[in-house]
């Protein structure tokens, strides 16, 4: 027994009884746990009663256990406030690895994988140039007109449903969904850890859960019959659910099973799609207002190649290679997911000097491994060119943010390629238009929001202001005629 506690990844001494259940905060763990890597190396191990749990700090790490060995490191944690009391066992990033797991990635896959790409720009397009009107009418509201873009998106390649609407209920719905099943799982570490707190009344995990149960029907049912209400269009038949589920006289032709199946991936979709894509976006306007020069140089770029009487568009990404090292460093350097959901181990395993446990959850720590000084020097500094210096393709390989920024091995974002081709267009789009900069005190002196994030499971910047203005006069009916013609 003595040997097997030795062989354990070191990690910070629990407390009798407790173990490290008191280490657990809600706020930032990705930080706690990268603070701990300094004195104990990039394998972090914790325990709490029966539960053991390993933060992997290092691309080495992560690219071994999470990708190289995935058969194993591919599972998740059966939740008790998410799977039992809230009825939530359904959602993908629940779903336990094996057959059913595979069947919902190759759906998927089919939906938003590379292959898929193409079918869904004119969706991209279409709500992108909204976002840019939106911007030039309100601009001081830009995290209001990412909500909407974003849900918008999702809702149209889900359901074939698309809103103008800044308050659409649908993306409401979908919201409260995201925030209630966010902290099903992270309320379900302290029921797991602790499973008697589920019988304490006043601490109200039950009726919690209760309610959340009872609004399943809401959440779950409501977008899904809305969408078979649809009239029959393009748009909805070509949406995840169309494709899936519609003959091509529009009517549903699948089992009851399959069709409960893919009403749960289409409630799915929506928390991960959206939250990611609001992040991201907010993040780039953030770096921008700090980072002048870089916009700068973009516009630059943005101009020699697009001109200045027509917006940007897919095929001019080859010649835009200053975007894409944007894209890059703001997922780099914003981490919009710092940390993946844990990934439980199926069978013991070996790794180094250490013994790992069948049951250990793994959790992917992707704020450290995208601040690793020696792939990213001055890891804190936005810095695109980062990117375009490094010319040995080696380490190019390795500094790809896509490695890191969408977690690991067989549970990698499935939607990162459909990510990927929206942040191209709303930011190349975005620089085109628009100069974006610090807002200003009464004497003309700029005032520099904070760079301060919210510390949950995305990485959301605090709410801040900034001025967000057309570059040229020509901009609005530049914004018109795109959207004239990418109707959907
Ligand atoms: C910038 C955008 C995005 C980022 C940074 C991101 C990041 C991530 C990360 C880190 C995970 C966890 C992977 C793991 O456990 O190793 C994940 C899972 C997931 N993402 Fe994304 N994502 C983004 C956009 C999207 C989009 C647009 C969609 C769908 C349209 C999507 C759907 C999902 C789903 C369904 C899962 C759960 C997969 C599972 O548990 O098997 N994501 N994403």
């Amino acid at each position: 027994s003595r040997q097997r506690k030795l062989s354990l990844p070191p990690g910070p001494p629990g407390l009798p009884v407790l173990g490290n259940a008191m280490d657990m905060t809600p706020h930032e763990m990705w930080r706690r746990a990268w603070q701990w890597g300094k004195g104990y190396g990039d394998m972090i191990y914790l325990k709490m009663f029966g539960f053991r749990l390993l933060f992997l700090n290092s691309p080495e790490a992560v690219n071994e256990l999470l990708h190289k060995r995935g058969a194993i490191y591919s599972d998740r944690a059966h939740f008790v406030m998410a799977c039992e009391l809230a009825g939530f066992g359904n959602i993908v990033p629940l779903t336990k690895y094996g057959d059913k797991f595979k069947l919902e990635r190759k759906l998927m896959n089919q939906a938003l994988g590379f292959s898929a790409l193409e079918k869904w720009q004119p969706a991209v397009a279409r709500e992108t140039h909204l976002l840019l009107s939106n911007l030039l009418e309100e601009p001081q509201s830009h995290l209001t007109h990412f909500k909407r873009y974003a849900g918008s998106l999702i809702l149209t390649t889900v359901y074939g449903y698309h809103t103008t609407l800044k308050n659409d209920p649908y993306i409401a719905d979908a919201e409260e969904f995201m925030v209630a099943s966010a902290r099903a799982m992270g309320e379900a570490w302290s029921v797991d850890f602790f499973p008697l707190l589920r019988h304490i009344p006043w601490l109200g995990f039950q009726k919690t859960a209760a309610t959340w149960k009872s609004k399943l029907a809401v959440w779950v049912d409501k977008p899904f019959d809305m969408f078979k209400s649809l009239p029959d269009s393009d748009l909805k038949q070509n949406s995840f659910c169309g494709n899936l589920l519609l003959d091509d006289h529009g009517n549903v032709s699948v089992d009851a099973e399959t069709e409960d199946r893919v009403k749960w991936l289409a409630t799915s979709l929506y928390g991960p799609g959206s939250d990611t894509t609001v992040v991201s976006n907010t993040i780039l306007i953030l770096a921008l207002v700090h980072n002048p020069h870089v916009l700068k140089k973009a516009q630059k770029q943005i101009d020699s190649v697009v001109g200045t009487d027509r917006l940007p568009t897919w095929a001019d990404r080859p010649q835009l290679p200053y975007v894409d090292c944007i894209i890059k460093e703001v997922l780099r350097w914003g981490v919009p997911v710092p940390l993946t959901p844990p990934h439980r181990l199926i069978q013991p395993d070996k790794y180094r000097e250490y013994q790992l446990e069948e049951g250990t959850m793994c959790v992917g720590n992707m704020w450290a491994c995208l601040h690793d000084e020696k792939l990213y020097p001055d890891p804190e500094k936005f810095y695109p060119e980062r990117f375009e210096l490094e010319k040995d393709p080696e380490r190019l390989r390795l500094m790809d943010t896509d490695n890191y920024a969408f977690g690991f091995g067989r549970r990698r974002c499935p939607g990162m390629h459909f990510a990927d081709q929206s942040l191209f267009l709303t930011f190349s789009s975005i620089m085109a238009c628009f100069d974006i900069a610090p807002i200003t005190d009464s004497s003309g002196e700029p005032i520099l929001p904070d760079v301060e994030f919210n510390g949950g499971v995305f990485r959301h910047p605090k709410p801040f202001k900034c001025s967000i203005t057309p570059r040229r006069e020509n901009v609005e009916s530049l914004i018109q005629a795109a959207l004239s013609t990418t109707l959907i």
